[in-house]
């Protein structure tokens, strides 16, 4: 692991990345973008402005067809909630179980160590969640089960957590208690790259905003993006 230049503190660091599905669809292009250690930064765009493609560049899903992406940290240190993983089908597992198959590239042997049961326990007590660890995955409501996929992607330990609109489809009080829950964990030292159209929560819980129509159109902290929208910080 080397140290970035052009980034000091940097955890990720991409340089002049472009991303062309085809000849015809360029999603993304010219993106130089750090996230820092301890950052809590929202990406911002209209729909299909290549929000979703960013994220997946920088988790690994996607190789960029231009540029290139540095990680100063180990890549199984990120941990990310897709929003796809939000309409999984009702499974027949139980809580316990998700929450335990998050550590499973940590784990080599066929049972759950001691001291990842232990952390899922912690886990599910910090979360509000001990009380379901026994039920079904499909008998949770959207909010529940949003909490749970969170616990399943903390047990690894990650230290930048990625969110792709975890807002979505839940009441005001659930995504109210998530974003306490994310801010929470910021303040413990957890870095989060957070894909949101809420506005209201970027306002209050970023730090640093990036907004993107296919290239960068602002990326910087939060304060400045008010007063770029006209707004009091
Ligand atoms: N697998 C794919 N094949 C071809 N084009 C794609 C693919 N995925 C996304 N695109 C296109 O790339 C562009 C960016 O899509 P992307 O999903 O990254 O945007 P987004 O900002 O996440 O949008 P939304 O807010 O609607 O989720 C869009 O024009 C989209 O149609």
């Amino acid at each position: 692991m080397s140290d970035p230049n052009t980034c000091p503190n940097a955890i990720i660091e991409l340089k002049n990345v472009g991303l062309a599905y085809s000849a015809s669809i360029q999603a993304l292009h010219d993106i130089n973008l750090c996230l820092h250690q301890g950052d809590y930064l929202c990406l911002l765009g209209n729909n299909g402005a290549g929000k979703s493609s960013l994220v997946k560049i920088i988790v690994g899903l996607l190789c960029p067809t231009q540029g290139s992406v540095h990680y100063y940290i180990d890549r199984y240190a990120i941990s990310y909630l897709p929003q796809e993983s939000y309409h999984l089908p009702s499974m027949p597992a139980s809580v316990w179980e998700v929450v335990l198959s998050g550590s499973q590239h940590k784990q080599h042997a066929f049972f759950y160590s001691k001291e990842i049961k232990e952390y899922a326990r912690k886990l599910l007590i910090d979360l509000d969640l001990l009380h379901l660890q026994h039920r079904s995955m499909s008998q949770l409501s959207g909010g529940q089960k949003r909490r749970i996929l969170l616990a399943r992607s903390l047990i690894s330990k990650p230290k930048l957590l990625i969110l792709d609109e975890p807002n979505a489809g839940l009441d005001q009080q659930a995504t109210a208690d998530l974003y306490q829950l994310l801010a929470n964990l910021n303040e413990q030292g957890l870095s989060i790259l957070m894909v949101s159209h809420d506005q209201d929560a970027v306002k209050k819980y970023a730090k640093n905003v990036v907004m993107i129509d296919k290239t960068i159109q602002f990326w910087g902290s939060k304060h400045f993006w008010h007063l770029n929208q006209g707004d009091k910080p």
